[in-house]
């Protein structure tokens, strides 16, 4: 703006850059309001129209199934008030929700309602008193009102909606004198809104109990001041005493506790935190003083992120919420139409039965009404949305949620996925005399230090076991090679390391490896190389995780087939296979990240929709290619989280399994609703034709399948961590008690017993809730693989072919990527295969 400042006429110019500095001056706030009036995606378009235009409104969302409108305004500009006057103003029932509050907990039935509840029942008595049958008029009209305050909004923008549709009903009725049935009109109709918004009551306090995790206050841990978690910056350092929340994402520098992180990944298990460790907003400090340098604000917290993704879901429509709409278009018009005929045209050609073709017009009409038809998906998704986030499983939009559930097929990546990616260094050798072990363990866990893969990590931990102090900023240049490891120069060398990839790129002469890392199991195999030289081999392990092998196996007991897909060696593939009891169908390893790809698509061309779970960077290609790309982990990779289309906060594998059967669940919700909606309105008109038409039977079977399709839609929220049995209940426990343990053995090995036998009972003398011993399934496997042993090639370390290992049957050739099937006849060298060029 300054620069053409000049352009501009002095005043303009000030005037401009006064808006402008008061906008970026504004305070944004966002305010929840529970809207009752809310009933139909009709009324979206509606609120959207009444308070865009609000000076200070920055945007407007609304959230249907739990009637829920989302406003960030500034609150000096508009205030909360105003905001539900206008509403208010269209007959939308609109009020504030209090902070924390879950929404329209035991809302008693308007005035209206009782009202014309009373005197419908009073006019009942009409066989005592003749007069009284003036009464069921008063009912209607008694009960009206709020149907022609929202009629009127929406005529006004020329909208056909459900008020309008029952008013005619109801003006039908009187004009045929029978005004029982008008009053029974009202009277059915506000009483189902009425129902239908109690039993929304369970989805907004869903939504809210997501959305008020994060406390409004935090204490800053130097001077004790409360300030709002708006306010506070990045890098900040907060206090955070036993029993709080943690206000914002950051990074623990002092203290010690235990911290329930059920809200983000839906188990509900302490995790110890010391310094260095990660806690994010809305988990709850259980015992312990721990202060938090912030890593983000509060607005870019994961658990503000994971809300906005509810919201957003909410408004990206799924792909069954597209027809319908698309239809209802043409549908309601097209059904007046045809109703204004069935009115006229036969008086019009001289039928005789004049009323009943009129009584017939107004069952269409109300017939005509597609809401339970337009809140089938929806409401569905929204609980199943809901649900999902309950158990730490945040979906991109209802679209994904759909494709959940017809995934036939899952691919899986092996280091951080089925295993913990938690690497312990087993062997580290120096090969040669060039180097000394201080020497090179200090390169090497420099330039590990700036890489995020989880044997990074391992090595630097080595290394500080070691004594020895990583430097990263000593590290002049650093590259990450795709699928083979990492490069960097330190002190002038030019140092690889990374998997035999990098071996044959990187070393001029053929140093030997040495003797005992050859025919190690299980385990993978790294080596460093200076300047062209070996100068070190090391051998990493790493464990499956808990619940991984019964993952798989309840993912096959629904029909869905898993394969792997790893970047690792065929050795630790197999391994891991043998560790899972057999229970993958395929394993594919030593994949770059664009051979994941390529597999993921083969196996959705040839298996169908195909679900890839993932956590690295080297996954985020694969997972945006796959139907549903799940990451795993909230410190899992950024990439990866950024384009998969669900996320798992937790580690727990055994979500997967949860999260196809509740995308099934979801989906035959959706059909059940869509049918019963359709049914019903099919057999008014059908009890119409065959018999006579009955005006309070359509409104009922129309307002009927709206509430019913809101009830059906609700059992989803019982569905995931709620409807566990016991033994499922036991087994999480187990699972829990392990992982803690493991955690715990990362901090100090003699913690872990003693800390676990404090909340869960000693896992040695089994489950507290069962006695049973706890054992995992893993440990006690039965080995069943199959390697293709003719393809084995020799197994020197510069010359090493890859295992093609197949588990059930050969994989068709064209989908076996050339770099990690080396079939040998001998002479084959990975060098010649897999040596690219950068
Ligand atoms: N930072 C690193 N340090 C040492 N070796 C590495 C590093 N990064 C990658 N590698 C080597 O490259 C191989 C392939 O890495 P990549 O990230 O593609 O797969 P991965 O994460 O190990 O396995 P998966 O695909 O199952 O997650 C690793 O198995 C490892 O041998
Ligand atoms: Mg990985
Ligand atoms: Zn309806």
């Amino acid at each position: 703006m300054t620069g053409s400042g000049e352009s501009y006429p002095a005043l303009e110019a000030s005037l401009l850059s006064d808006e402008a500095a008061a906008s970026a001056r504004r305070k944004w706030e966002k305010t929840y309001l529970d809207v009752l009036g809310v009933c139909c995606s009709a009324e979206v378009a509606l609120v959207e129209r009444l308070l865009a235009p609000l000076d200070g409104v920055r945007a407007v969302s609304v959230v249907v199934p739990s009637r829920t409108v989302v406003v960030e305004h500034d609150p000096s500009a508009v205030s909360q008030s105003r905001i539900v006057k206008v509403l208010n103003g269209a007959g939308l029932e609109a009020s504030v929700r209090a902070y924390g509050s879950s929404g329209v907990i035991g809302r008693w039935p308007s005035p209206y309602i009782v009202a014309c509840g009373a005197l419908l029942l009073a006019s009942s008595f009409r066989w005592l008193l003749p007069p009284l049958q003036w009464l069921a008029l008063g009912a209607a009209c008694a009960g009206a009102p709020p149907m022609v305050l929202r009629g009127f909004a929406a005529a006004s923008r020329l909208a056909l909606d459900i008020n309008i549709l029952m008013l005619i009903a109801v003006v039908g009725a009187v004009a045929l004198k029978d005004y029982t049935e008008a009053g029974v009109i009202v009277f059915l109709f506000t009483t189902a809104e009425w129902l239908e918004t109690l039993a929304c009551t369970k989805a907004s306090a869903g939504m809210s109990s997501l959305m008020s995790m994060i406390p409004p206050k935090a204490v800053l841990a130097e001077t004790g001041e409360v300030v709002n978690v708006r306010d506070i910056d990045v890098g900040a350092v907060i206090a955070v005493r036993a029993g709080e929340m943690v206000p914002v994402d950051g990074v623990v520098v002092d203290g010690q506790s235990e911290v329930d992180e059920r809200s983000l990944t839906g188990e509900s298990y302490p995790v110890p935190k010391q310094p260095l460790s990660e806690v994010w907003a809305g988990t709850l400090n259980l015992d312990g003083y721990i202060a938090v340098r912030t890593s983000a604000l509060a607005e870019n917290s994961t658990v503000a992120k994971m809300e906005r993704l509810v919201e957003e879901a909410q408004q990206s429509k799924s792909k069954t919420q597209r027809l319908i709409d698309s239809c209802a278009k043409y549908y309601t018009p097209a059904v007046v139409f045809l109703g204004a005929g069935v009115a006229l045209l036969p008086p019009l050609v001289g039928a005789r039965d004049a009323e009943r073709w009129f009584r017939l017009a107004l069952v269409l009409l109300v017939s005509a009404c597609p809401c339970a038809l337009v809140l089938s998906t929806p409401v569905a998704t929204f609980c199943a949305l809901l649900t999902a986030a309950r158990m730490g499983l945040l979906v991109k939009g209802g679209d994904v949620l759909e494709s959940l559930g017809e995934i036939k097929a899952v691919a899986f990546d092996k280091t951080g996925t089925i295993t913990r990616g938690e690497f312990t260094v087993d062997i580290f050798d120096v090969v040669g005399h060039k180097v000394q072990m201080s020497q090179l363990l200090y390169w090497i866990s420099s330039i590990e230090s700036k890489s995020s893969h989880p044997m990074a990590a391992a090595l630097v931990e080595y290394a500080q076991s070691k004594s020895i102090e990583p430097k990263p900023e000593c590290v002049a240049e650093f590259r990450i090679l795709p699928g083979e490891g990492i490069y960097g120069e330190i002190d002038g060398k030019r140092i690889y390391v990374g998997n035999k990839r990098v071996l044959a790129r990187a070393s001029s002469c053929q140093t030997a490896v040495p003797e005992r890392m050859n025919g190690l199991k299980g385990v993978s195999i790294g080596y460093v190389i200076c300047d062209g030289d070996l100068v070190g081999v090391f051998s990493l392990s790493d464990d499956c995780r808990t619940g991984a092998a019964e993952a798989i196996r309840e993912l096959a007991s629904m029909g869905i087939s898993s394969v792997l897909l790893t970047g690792d060696s065929a050795e630790a593939a197999v391994h891991a296979q043998e560790r899972l009891g057999g229970a993958l169908e395929e394993l594919h390893s030593e994949l770059f990240p664009e051979d994941k790809v390529r597999l993921v698509s083969a196996v959705k061309a040839r298996v169908g929709p195909t679900m890839m779970v993932g956590d690295g960077m080297n996954d985020a290609p694969a997972l945006a290619m796959a139907d549903v790309g799940v990451s795993m982990g909230i410190s899992g990779s950024a990439a990866a989280m950024e384009t998969s289309h669900a996320t798992l906060m937790s580690s727990d594998i055994l979500r997967v399994p949860e999260a196809v059967r509740l995308g099934r669940r979801a989906r035959r919700t959706i059909a059940v609703n869509m049918v019963s909606s359709v049914a019903a309105k099919v057999a008014v008109l059908a009890l119409a034709l065959a018999w006579r038409p009955v005006l309070w039977a359509a409104v009922l079977a129309d307002v009927g399948t709206c509430l019913l399709v809101v009830l059906n839609s609700m059992l989803l929220l019982g569905e995931g961590g709620g409807r566990r049995g016991k033994e499922e209940a036991c087994r999480a426990t187990a699972r829990s008690l392990e992982m803690r343990r493991s955690q715990l053995a990362a901090v100090s090995p003699d913690a872990a017993t003693k800390s676990v036998g404090k909340t869960g009972g000693d896992a040695s003398k089994g489950c507290h809730c069962c006695h049973k011993p706890i054992k995992s399934p893993e440990h006690s496997v039965v080995i069943n693989v199959r390697v293709d042993e003719q393809r084995e090639g020799p197994t020197d370390a510069t010359c090493t072919p890859a295992k093609n290992v197949e588990v059930t049957g050969l994989v068709d050739a064209s989908v076996m990527p050339a770099s990690s099937s080396c079939v040998s006849g001998g002479g084959c060298c990975s060098r010649e295969k897999t040596g690219r060029n950068m």
